[in-house]
């Protein structure tokens, strides 16, 4: 013990830090050198050298990074180098080679994109790195979202999307100012709770829409990118517990719900596995998957999982919608004359989706409220990729991850023509038919074998609430107080930030 003190002396540190800094350039050098092997792309030299500057951006300059991509694109061109061992692609004609739909072509998660996340997330199906046990988690949820599940569950979805409409038309109609993200919220994330569970978290049954995930998500969202480039900081999620009474309400609402209330309902699930309704979590327990992926501990992430991803992104998008059909009276008055032969309290998915309106109301709502808005970069961990187009010629080796994210390509003038703008008919061919054809440029599921799951799901909730709204209750509201700067992206966590201090859609009486 007292020889190890005998070293324990300032100059000692200061020599190991000098040895630790020196490592560090001569790996910063390597990086830009002509050694490494992705020094043919073009990109910053700075990014290439080390992760320091992509840090810079998503923790100094607050979540900038997309953005500084989406820049170095226009001087660089498709294919850039963003990091020392990744690559960002801003071509749509590259798609099916970064996120290929047969699952026959290995493409692994990136772990400097999984360092983000935090036990039980990790062993959820999103936060699973490697391509063949994500394939084994996926085949255990991904029937229940199918579009034929979802046409079962339809019904259910319907009741309380009508439920939470006539609660806001009731609230705003005694003199209260609502946020819209908060009922938006509460019904996703019953829905998903009903459809996972077998009975709805209740958010839709109290007096207002204050209880819910919201906050939650958005302290989820603020160690997205310190995790990230300090992965050494994630051990501090196992102290989170012993320490929630002395942390902030959002905070402890987060850990209680991902170590008590989801794990308290997968076991419940779990033990009901018998009951002869159709619910995920009393299913998955007679899946043919492996044992190992039907313990409680995995089951509560990827029921965590299914919570956030189920309810904040399509609540995004409806906030989204709400937002320009009340700023715009003449998109909502189009859509209103196009839905005027609906019965608004008896609507049906199907029948919706075929009204070539709806449909780009919808679209334009998805594109701009993004989803994830930064890259969601794969590995194809057995094949070179080839890149041959507008004039460049790369091979991307195997092994090196390559994403493209919903910002970048959503703002892309060439396909988006005044792309900031709110524009239901670019998504209408000429001769007046939804344009399916568009579908391919929106990225805000992701594509491929990994893309979401829960597209059915939310593409129901959307046309369902859309149309319910705009048949039965955005006559009689109107925007308070709120400009598009209230919504609008403006920097990343995992789900698009509008500028600090904006406040919301806020909804109130005519
Ligand atoms: C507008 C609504 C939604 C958007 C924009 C959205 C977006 C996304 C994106 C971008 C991913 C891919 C993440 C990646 O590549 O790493 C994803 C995955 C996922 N989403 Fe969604 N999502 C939405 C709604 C839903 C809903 C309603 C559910 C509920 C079932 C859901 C469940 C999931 C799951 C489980 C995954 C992981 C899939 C996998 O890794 O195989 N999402 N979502």
């Amino acid at each position: 013990m007292d020889a190890a003190l005998e070293y324990a002396t300032l100059n000692n540190a200061l020599r190991l830090s000098g040895i630790w800094l020196g490592y560090r350039v001569l790996v910063a050098v390597y990086n830009v050198s002509p050694l490494h092997p992705l020094h043919k792309f073009p990109g910053p030299k700075l990014a290439a050298a080390s992760y320091i500057y992509e840090a810079w951006y998503d923790l100094v300059k607050g979540g900038q990074y997309t953005r500084r991509i989406k820049a170095m694109h226009e001087q660089y061109g498709p294919i850039i180098r963003i990091n020392p061992d990744e690559l960002h692609c801003n071509d749509y004609n590259f798609v099916e080679e970064i996120y290929p739909s047969v699952t026959t072509r290995i493409r692994d998660k990136n772990p400097h994109f999984l360092a983000s996340f935090t036990p039980p997330l990790t062993v959820a199906t999103f936060g699973t790195r490697d391509h063949e046990t994500h394939r084994e988690r996926r085949s255990g949820i991904s029937k229940f979202f199918s579009r034929q599940g979802m046409l079962r569950y339809e019904p259910e979805i319907h009741d309380m999307a009508q439920k939470m409409c006539s609660k806001v038309l009731h609230l705003s109609q005694s003199g209260h100012i609502i946020n819209a993200l908060e009922p938006f919220n509460c019904f996703t994330a019953d829905a998903i709770s009903q459809y996972c569970f077998g009975e709805p978290f209740g958010f839709l049954d109290q007096p207002d829409f204050h209880k819910n995930y919201t906050r939650a998500f958005e302290s989820l969202n603020t160690t997205i990118h310190v995790f990230r480039h300090f992965p050494i900081m994630r051990n501090t999620v196992a102290l989170m517990p012993a320490l929630a009474p002395f942390l902030g309400p959002d905070i402890q609402y987060l850990m209680k719900s991902m170590n008590e209330i989801i794990p308290g309902y997968v076991k419940k699930a779990q033990n009901n596995h018998s009951a002869d309704t159709r619910r995920v979590f009393s299913e998955i327990m007679d899946s043919p998957i492996a044992d190992e992926h039907k313990t409680t501990f995995r089951l509560s992430g990827e029921g965590w999982s299914l919570v956030a991803a189920g309810s904040e992104t399509t609540a995004a998008a409806l906030v989204h919608i709400t937002y320009f059909l009340l700023a715009q009276p003449e998109t909502l008055a189009r859509l209103r004359e196009e839905l005027k032969n609906e019965d608004p309290h008896k609507l049906s998915w199907v029948d919706l989706e075929k009204y070539p309106y709806l449909h780009g109301v919808i679209y334009e709502g998805v594109r701009l409220a993004l989803g994830v808005p930064a890259r969601l970069p794969r590995i194809a961990r057995t094949e070179d990729l080839v890149y041959k187009n507008r004039g460049f010629h790369y091979v991307i080796p195997r092994g090196t991850p390559i994403g493209m994210s919903a910002y970048v390509s959503h703002t892309d003038e060439e396909v988006f023509p005044q792309a900031e703008e709110y524009k239901p008919e670019r998504w209408i061919t000429a001769d007046g038919k939804p344009d399916y054809g568009m579908e391919k440029y929106i990225m805000s599921f992701s594509k491929g074998a990994r893309q979401c799951i829960g597209m059915n799901l939310a593409f129901c909730e959307l046309y369902l609430v859309t149309a319910i709204m705009a048949l039965r209750i955005l006559p009689h509201l109107k925007l308070h107080d709120t400009v598009y700067e209230d919504i609008k992206y403006d920097w990343d966590a995992l789900t698009p930030q509008p500028k600090k201090g904006a406040r919301g859609v806020r909804l109130t009486s005519v």
